[in-house]
Parts: structure tokens; C-alpha cells; sequence
């Protein structure tokens, strides 16, 4: 890899109670790229996409050893604030959940509760992040309507959008299209290769179309293990493993 690696998970274990859901993962995640995470139900990929914001800390019994190193700093550290944590590391779930409010207070939320009062600055932050989630023309003559108005693929773009406004350099997507119709999921493809210029991205998904279509590394998860991780298409195309090969060739899944 030649990239800049902004997350780096070394030797991940993570229990909960008595039931081990991820064992001795190591993996680098590349900065500015796309990574899948794929593998059958239950193999540990939103656990291990909910570590690199601490939403496992919500969950009571979970434990967890090893090290998720985001710029070099172990993210579990005494240091490490976690609301800081998940300004810079978002995360995008797998049903739209706008807040209650209009298009405009989704995104204005996160800036104004983080300090930014000046309406023009929030105008602003309004207009850039419902562009770069390419919503603004389908909005901009509605920003006052409620969130609950636009349709399910057009809520999550909102949600990316207010992902963007505090400015994270990492969005976590944890299935964001299962709830989504084709023509909306292709948006939110097409979104996530605009994305990758400007931001590291890490999906999950069910999906192999979709992780071979919008990611450029592919990690593939079985039974909490990491069988292998490499460039998609070496993972799709020639799979060093033969549990790889068999998953992706729909042997299981
Ligand atoms: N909060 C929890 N408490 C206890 N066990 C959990 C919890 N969350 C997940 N698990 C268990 O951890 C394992 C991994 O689950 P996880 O949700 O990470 O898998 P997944 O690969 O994302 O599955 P899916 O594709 O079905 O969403 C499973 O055995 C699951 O039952």
C-alpha cells in the first residue's frame, strides 16, 4: 500500500460477554479510498466498523484488546475523547435517520451546537455539504420542509450531508443502501466515488456488486477472523484463500 494509513487496527480482539465477535484483526486503512467490508452474517463486520468510533462503548459487557491506531494515537487510549472521536470519524447507518427537523436543521445541528451561531457561515455549510451529497438542486427551493418529506435515497444523502458538516475525514457506512430501491443506491455509489477525493470511506455491506463497484480495498470477514484483505480486485479476481473464493463465488454466504 502506498497510501497514507489513517486507521490502523492491530491485533483486534473484541468480546462480548463470553462470546468472541472479532479475533486478532489487523488491517490498514488507506486514507482518501474506499474500504469494504464484506463477509456472512454474523462475521463481525458492523462490530468492527462500530470500534472505529467507539459505538461498541454503548454496548455493556463488550470488551476489547488490541489496538485501532487513528494518526498513530490508539483511539482507546486515557487520552482519546470520544465525542471528539465522532466529529472526525462519522458514521452513516443502514436506515436513513434524519433528525425530526427541516433539511436546513439536519446540518446546521452538528456546526451551531459545536460553536458556529453566524447565520452566513451556516448558510454556507448548508449549501457545501448538501452539494457535496449531491442533494442541492433536488433541495435547495425546499430547505425549510421537513427531513420526513424527502423520499428514503434523498434522507440518506441528507445524512451524509450532515456527516460532512463538522468535518470528519472519515465516514463510516454500515449497509447504507439495504434500505434503498436500485436508482437510489446507484446515487449513493456514484456519491461515494466523489467522496473518496476528499474523505476515507468504510462500508459494509452484503453486497459484493457494490464493494467490487465502489471500493478499492476489499476485506473479507468470516467468523469474526480477517481471512484476507488486498486491492478489490485481486480480492474478487484472484482471491488467495479458498474461503474468499468460495464466498464471493456464492458457494455460501
Ligand atoms: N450487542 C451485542 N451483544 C451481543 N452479541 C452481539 C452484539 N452485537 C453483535 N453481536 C454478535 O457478534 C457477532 C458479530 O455480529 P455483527 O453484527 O458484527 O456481524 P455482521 O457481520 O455485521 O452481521 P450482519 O451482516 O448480519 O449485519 C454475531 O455473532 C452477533 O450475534
Amino acid at each position: 500500500m502506498n497510501e497514507e494509513i489513517i486507521i490502523d487496527v492491530q491485533n483486534l480482539n473484541l468480546w462480548y460477554g463470553e462470546t468472541q465477535a472479532l479475533r486478532n484483526v489487523t488491517l490498514p486503512i488507506a486514507n482518501r479510498k474506499v474500504t469494504a467490508l464484506i463477509g456472512p452474517s454474523g462475521c463481525g463486520k458492523s462490530t468492527l466498523i462500530r470500534c472505529f468510533n467507539r459505538m461498541n462503548d454503548l454496548v455493556s459487557d463488550c470488551r476489547v484488546t488490541g489496538d485501532i491506531l487513528y494518526h498513530g494515537q490508539n483511539i482507546n487510549g486515557p487520552d482519546a475523547d470520544p465525542v471528539d472521536l465522532r466529529i472526525k470519524i462519522g458514521m452513516v447507518f443502514q436506515k436513513p435517520n434524519p433528525f425530526p427537523k427541516s433539511i436546513y436543521e439536519n446540518i446546521a445541528y452538528g456546526p451551531r451546537v459545536h460553536g458556529t451561531r453566524n447565520k452566513k457561515q451556516l448558510d454556507e455549510i448548508v449549501h457545501n455539504c448538501l452539494r457535496k451529497a449531491a442533494l442541492w438542486e433536488e433541495v435547495k427551493d425546499r430547505l425549510h420542509d421537513s427531513a420526513m418529506s424527502l423520499s428514503g435515497g434523498q434522507q440518506q444523502r441528507l445524512c451524509i450531508a450532515r456527516t460532512l458538516a463538522v468535518n470528519p475525514e472519515i465516514i463510516l457506512m454500515d449497509e447504507p443502501c439495504s434500505a434503498l430501491d436500485p436508482i437510489a443506491t446507484s446515487k449513493i455509489e456514484d456519491l461515494i466515488d466523489d467522496l473518496k477525493r476528499e474523505y476515507c470511506v468504510i462500508i459494509v455491506t452484503h453486497s459484493m456488486s457494490q464493494a467490487s463497484r465502489v471500493s478499492d480495498y476489499t476485506a473479507f470477514m468470516y467468523l469474526g477472523d480477517l481471512i484476507e484483505f488486498g486491492e478489490t480486485r485481486q480480492i474478487f479476481e484472484n482471491p488467495h484463500k479458498e474461503l474468499t473464493e468460495n464466498y464471493i463465488t456464492g458457494r455460501f454466504g
